[in-house]
């Protein structure tokens, strides 16, 4: 290992986080987050950074760069290497990699309770009896399904498949286990399912100063059917989800995939030359969206900005730039 070559534990996250082997922007936050300790464990007994605070920094630097790399639209990837690195201080490597470790333990703890505490306000939304409907599969989503039914309540669940990647599987057998009866259907069902649906409950990769919603493809259309249908709809985010370079006039990048992910080979050679696209996300203009939950409570899209200021002030640092 160089003084800028990532360690291998990074660059297997970083591999797993771009091939969806790691996915979901919770999840991926966490596994960033513990990418730096094990980086930082792995700087303190490399020769090139044992012994040189610098060298240690700039390891670190890069391995958060290579993480960031990996997919660019879910913004608790860099809301978590900000957190982290903006906490790497110490005059010695054993005192950096100490405060690596510890901020990124302190990162995941903190996610984990958020996620608990979010989940509680979501299921007040919910009453007992109600049928959710599903996009995609979200661990916030889920804990506020989850919640409710801790809570006592009676929920059943009409869960989209949400392709190409097929999430919603996922999500089908999360909620079975939690005792949610299911009913699986294809993305292109969804308003026809609307009629016996009381809440629409989804996630969010990112979420915009203006209160745009940044979720899997597919939302924004499921969101404007909902509300034609006369049904709630409610995105639960955590704050790392917030997305603090949009207080400054930025847009969310959107992640186009591969198109293998579309369409098989075969078809797409018995196809011919016909362009093939694979967005992965989408945005939710604000109006469309009843409430975003976070572990603050739930606020309407437009007010965000307010929470946004109060946790981010108006910049958003860099700590993986190379100095
Ligand atoms: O953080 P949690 O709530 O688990 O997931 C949030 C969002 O991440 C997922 O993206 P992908 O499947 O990684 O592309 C979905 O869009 C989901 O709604």
């Amino acid at each position: 290992m160089t003084d800028t070559e990532p360690a291998p534990a990074v660059r297997e996250t970083a591999e797993a986080i771009a091939t969806m082997e790691i996915r979901g922007a919770a999840t991926i936050a966490s596994a960033a987050a513990e990418a730096l300790a094990e980086q930082a464990e792995a700087a303190a007994e490399a020769d090139a950074t044992a012994s040189d605070p610098e060298a240690f920094r700039a390891s670190l630097r890069a391995a958060g760069r290579t993480l960031r790399e990996t997919r660019p639209t879910a913004v608790s990837l860099p809301n978590a290497l900000r957190y982290v690195l903006q906490r790497m201080e110490g005059e010695t490597v054993d005192a950096l990699r100490d405060s690596v470790v510890d901020a990124s333990d302190a990162f995941v703890r903190q996610l984990d309770r958020a996620q608990d505490d979010l989940g509680e306000v979501g299921a007040n939304r919910l009453a007992d009896g109600d049928t959710v409907m599903t996009h995609c599969h979200s661990t916030d989503a889920l804990a506020c399904i989850e919640a409710a039914v801790e809570q006592g309540k009676s929920i059943s669940a009409v869960v989209k498949e949400t392709r190409p990647r097929q999430q919603g599987h996922i999500t089908a057998e999360a909620l079975r286990e939690m005792g949610v009866p299911v009913t699986l259907i294809v993305d292109s069902a969804a308003r026809r399912y609307l009629d016996e649906v009381d809440h629409v409950v989804v996630g969010a990769d990112s979420i915009a100063a203006d209160g745009g919603v940044i979720n899997k493809i597919g939302t924004s259309g499921l969101a404007v059917n909902a509300r034609e249908r006369g049904v709630p709809i409610m995105t639960a985010a955590q704050t790392i989800k917030l997305h603090p370079e949009t207080l400054t006039g930025h847009t969310v990048e959107i992640e186009m995939r591969d198109e293998a992910e579309v369409i098989e080979s075969e078809a797409r050679e018995a196809i011919g030359e016909v362009a093939v696209e694979n967005p992965a996300f989408d945005v939710t203009p604000p109006r469309y969206m009843d409430a975003i939950v976070t572990e603050h409570g739930q606020f309407p899209p437009e007010s965000i900005v307010t929470l946004m200021r109060e946790l981010f002030g108006e910049g958003a640092a860099e700590p993986w730039a190379e100095q």
